[in-house]
């Protein structure tokens, strides 16, 4: 292993060069070894190329473990044993599947040299021959370690972390426009982790879930940290609360945007729900707050939070904190003026039509301001994000309708999609939506019915299956669209093949019409039966609509649809 000092290392030359200017602490001074880049079938997440050992026996005072003998030290940490590269401490979990014990033995032909597991799995461990960690509560544990592992890297971060069901992406999207206004001056890197991507400055790296697990979670901060980056915008989902895995995490800013009923195959009940993100607002999770004022949960939590909030109001509330006044929502975004609580008003715009993109929009000005951007810079940077990949996406093939690409997957967001494409078009509205297979199945008769109430045309389809039959999936969505009053219904479609499902909503378009194809927003493919075969809304969208006007028969006309 090659060893070199911290002054052979770029960003430790100088720290205040790299990371100068929302935080930029640089880490203490020390010996660095340059990590082994192993080739790997299961990539995993990025790796910082130089970290401090840190010795085991260090660790296992950490954890309160047994402390093994030797000498050897870790330079990483992985939950995953596929993705074990020489150096690391394994975590292996029990899971709902799998206890990662079973692949403790993967680990060690990787080049694992400790494992940290529970007292079921330290057996299984102990076998490989390798030094085993043993904690009542490994998952518990393992977030706050791998910061350890990885030298603190959240504490050189400006760190926002964005909750609730809907917007989450949206919000970051715009909180890293002004945060990459902020630095613009100062020449630091912005960071972005989410649903759809994380990115390094400008580089993009794959998102295998809406918040990685902790150990990829710091490994990825680690990675930030050396690229010269100094603030973070990132998602957190309910998952990530319960599950640990932004352990090892304080952030400057918890932002709230709602809740609505989602995840109720993974939480009991609502109460549940709101508990779990409500988390993110105790003081060891974040030092202050910014919250939704409109929202039901987010009004409870304003008393229910431990760190200190900051309101606002999309819908111009005088008792928020800050409002948004003045609103003109337009197709393509809106504007209006953010009130402070200071007498600050700037004029803003959210980049994305719809009033729920004016809540996104304010929410994500007001955690800006309170990291310490003024309001005018968070403002400009806001507006000046191109767009959010997936989200009320547009597909321009020359039509002379609008065709818009959005994620909505919840009835909430669906409602919401609709009354805001509703409020800034004319025409007709044919919308297309599936749900998926394996995943809540409480929310299907509700998409339905919103699709049906809220449509001129709703055509039901599939999502992703995965192992689902999709004509059952879709029998349950069109029993709710039934349950609305055929006084307040569009036309009900039902066709199974979601290629033929958009070209029927795109046959059904005249001039001044919206196709709205719904559920899928980024994503580039489709899970049916376990086999994930490239779909990609977008481009099936922009096929359908060129076909249509080369008067392609067979894709405009599915010919097994279903009236309801
Ligand atoms: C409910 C949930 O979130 N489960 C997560 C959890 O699974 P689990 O504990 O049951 O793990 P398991 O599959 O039994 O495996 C046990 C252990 O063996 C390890 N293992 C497994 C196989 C192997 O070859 N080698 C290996 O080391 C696994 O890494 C794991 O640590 O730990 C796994 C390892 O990290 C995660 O992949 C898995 O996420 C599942 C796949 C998932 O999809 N979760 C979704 C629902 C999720 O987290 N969604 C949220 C919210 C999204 C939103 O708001 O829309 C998100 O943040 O993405
Ligand atoms: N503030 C909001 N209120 C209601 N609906 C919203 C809001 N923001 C976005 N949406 C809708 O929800 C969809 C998903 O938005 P976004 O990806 O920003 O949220 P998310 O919280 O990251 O979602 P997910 O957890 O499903 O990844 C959007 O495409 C839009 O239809």
């Amino acid at each position: 292993m090659r060893t070199i000092t911290s002054d052979q290392c770029n960003h430790q030359d100088d720290p205040d060069a790299a990371r100068p200017s929302l935080r930029g602490t640089p880490g203490p001074p020390g010996t660095l070894t340059a990590v082994p880049q192993a080739d790997q079938s299961y990539p995993g997440p990025p790796r910082p190329t130089h970290v401090r050992p840190v010795p085991l026996t260090e660790l296992a005072r950490q954890l309160g473990a047994e402390a093994p003998g030797g000498d050897a030290a870790a330079t990483g940490i992985t939950h995953d044993s596929r993705a074990v590269r020489p150096g690391d401490i394994y975590a292996a979990l029990p899971g709902a599947r799998f206890h990662g014990a079973d692949f403790a033995t993967q680990a060690a032909s990787l080049g694992a040299v400790a494992v940290l597991t529970d007292p079921a799995g330290t057996e299984r461990a102990a076998a490989t021959g390798l030094p085993v960690l043993t904690v009542p509560d490994p998952r518990g544990r393992m977030g706050a370690l791998a910061a350890t592992v990885y030298g603190e890297p959240g504490k050189d971060l400006l760190q926002i972390g964005i909750t609730g069901t809907s917007g989450k992406t949206t919000t970051a999207y715009l909180i890293d426009g002004g945060l990459r206004k902020a630095e613009e001056k100062d020449g630091g890197l912005t960071g972005l982790i989410g649903t759809v991507e994380s990115r390094i400055g400008d580089e993009r790296v794959k998102s295998e879930r809406t918040t990685p697990e902790a150990t990829e979670l710091q490994a990825l901060f680690a990675v930030m940290r050396e690229r010269g980056v100094t603030s973070v915008a990132m998602e957190v989902s309910s998952h990530a609360l319960v599950l640990g895995r932004v352990d090892g995490c304080v952030f400057d800013i918890a932002v709230f945007n709602n809740l609505s009923p989602e995840h109720l195959d993974f939480h009991p009940d609502m109460e549940d729900y709101f508990r779990a993100k409500r988390q993110l607002f105790t003081t060891a999770r974040s030092r202050a707050g910014v919250v939704n004022f409109d929202d039901e949960y987010g009004y409870r939590l304003i008393s229910e939070s431990e760190v200190p909030v900051t309101t606002f109001s999309a819908e111009g509330h005088p008792d928020a904190d800050w409002r948004a006044e003045d609103v003109e929502l337009g197709p393509l975004g809106s504007v209006f003026t953010a009130v402070g609580p200071k007498g600050e008003s700037v004029r803003a715009a959210a980049p994305l039509p719809g009033p729920f993109n004016v809540a996104n929009a304010l929410a994500a000005i007001v955690a800006l301001v309170s990291a310490g951007i003024d309001p005018q810079t968070a403002a400009d940077g806001v507006a000046a994000v191109p767009g959010v990949p997936g989200r009320l996406e547009r597909v321009d093939a020359g039509q002379d309708y609008l065709a818009v690409v959005d994620y909505a997957h919840k009835p909430d967001a669906v409602e919401s999609v609709l009354y805001a494409i509703r409020k800034v078009t004319e025409g007709s509205v044919h919308a297309v939506l599936g749900c998926g297979g394996d995943r809540d199945p409480h929310k299907r008769t509700a998409m339905g019915s919103a699709l049906a109430r809220l449509s001129d045309t709703a055509v039901l389809t599939s999502d992703n299956p995965r192992s689902e039959d999709p004509l059952a999936i879709l029998a349950t969505m069109l029993a709710g669209a039934a349950e609305v009053p055929a006084y307040e219904r569009g036309t009900v479609l039902v066709e199974e093949d979601r290629a033929a499902a958009i070209a029927a909503a795109v046959a059904r378009a005249e001039p001044g019409d919206t196709v709205l194809v719904l559920g899928k927003g980024h994503e580039q493919g489709q899970d049916i039966a376990g086999v994930v075969r490239p779909f990609d809304d977008k481009r099936v969208l922009r096929d359908a609509i060129e076909h249509k006007r080369l008067g392609d028969g067979p894709h405009s006309t599915p010919d097994h649809r279903t009236d309801a």
